[in-house]
């Protein structure tokens, strides 16, 4: 794709503070129109790379574009493509809504005779254009704020909209109030966020970049993602029977298949999780396997996704592993309930 089309291009992007990498050796592309989420546990690296993208920040080393246009020598007409909501976005508590935004409007050089309308459409957007565009900032829920700092960032329009944490500290029917924001900005602005409901990302998002420790450790669609970090088949089972039973009929799959058999709640019920990483036998062949012995019911029976927090805890794991890092987690090698 030409670079035109492309809304931002980071190659080998870096940034220490003192002795601390915070940001290393970073490569992406995002392309014209995409919205893409932007992942990582606490202190990898997001909120700094996402300010380096503004231009608030300056990389020690590394190329950025945005817009095509070089961060490091354009800096003020990369400001102008971009709409950035900080993390933790300071608003004026005494403020109204309309008067900030007409406020931020001003100070943005949007120019007069567009500025109702930019206004305007702003509120729309963010579902402020009722009673909560009357409303004095310090009053409002936090839900609230976060569709102000939202409404800022798209005030003038921007090619390129990046919002650090807009859904932090947000009950659920907040977030999805934000959801339906995002969604409203698709095809009027390339979306960067960075989040740690991962659930939401995976609803929201074209595309998922995953930092670890300031380095990019996965990028891709979540289908992408999963045949890279969780490839093969996964199939979550309830059988009634004996348990040695159960093992006997679903070693009879093959080698591959990993069988993990937790009891339930009656003695001689099981929830069964199979897990084989090539691929294996479709559920047809496992169904048929198991109703063979009349021994055995087969109660539930259910192909299973990997969900995005499975990929991230799998990527970020073994990023730490290759790093040898002594902080690791457990990483997800079954999807976890959610
Ligand atoms: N101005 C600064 N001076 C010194 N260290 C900094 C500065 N800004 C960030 N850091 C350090 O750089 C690392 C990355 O921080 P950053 O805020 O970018 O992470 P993050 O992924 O956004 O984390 P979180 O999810 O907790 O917001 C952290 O170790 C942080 O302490």
């Amino acid at each position: 794709m030409p670079e035109k089309e492309t809304s931002i291009v980071a190659d080998g992007l870096s940034k220490s503070f003192g002795g601390h990498k915070a940001v290393r050796n970073l490569s992406f592309r995002i392309e014209k129109g995409e919205i893409v989420g932007f992942l990582g546990p606490n202190g990898a690296g997001k909120s700094t790379t996402l300010r380096i993208l503004t231009g608030i920040l300056p990389a020690d080393s590394g190329y950025l574009s945005v817009c095509g246009k070089s961060v490091p020598y354009h800096p003020d007409e990369v400001k102008n493509f971009i709409g950035y909501m900080p993390e933790n976005n300071p608003l004026p508590e005494h403020m109204r809504v309309i008067e900030y935004l007409r406020f931020r409007a001003q100070i943005k050089g949007i120019p007069l005779l567009r500025r109702k309308a930019a206004i305007e459409r702003a509120l729309e957007v963010c579902e402020l254009h009722r009673k909560a565009r009357r409303k004095i900032i310090g009053n409002l829920s936090k839900g609230f704020r976060q569709r102000v700092g939202i409404a800022d960032a798209i005030l003038a329009s921007p090619a390129i909209t990046i919002l650090d944490e807009p859904t932090i500290g947000l009950d659920p029917h907040q977030v999805i109030a934000i959801r339906r924001l995002l969604a409203n900005l698709r095809g009027e602005t390339t979306v960067l966020f960075s989040s740690h409901i991962l659930s939401e990302v995976e609803i929201t998002c074209d595309r998922v970049l995953i930092l670890n420790q300031g380095r990019l450790v996965a990028q891709g669609t979540s289908d992408e993602l999963r045949k890279q970090f969780l490839p093969g088949s996964r199939y979550r089972l309830e059988v009634s029977g004996g348990r040695q039973e159960i093992m006997d009929a679903l070693r009879k799959l093959g080698d591959l298949w990993e069988i993990q058999i937790h009891p339930q709640s009656q003695e001689d019920s099981f929830s069964v999780n199979l897990v084989n990483p090539k691929n294996g036998q479709n559920g047809e062949g496992i169904l048929r396997q198991l109703i063979q012995s009349d021994r055995l019911a087969v109660r539930q029976f259910q192909a299973v996704q990997p969900s995005l927090e499975d990929i991230f805890l799998t990527a970020t794991q073994r990023s730490w592993e290759l790093t040898g890092d002594e902080n690791k987690e457990t990483g997800a090698p079954f999807p976890t309930d959610s």
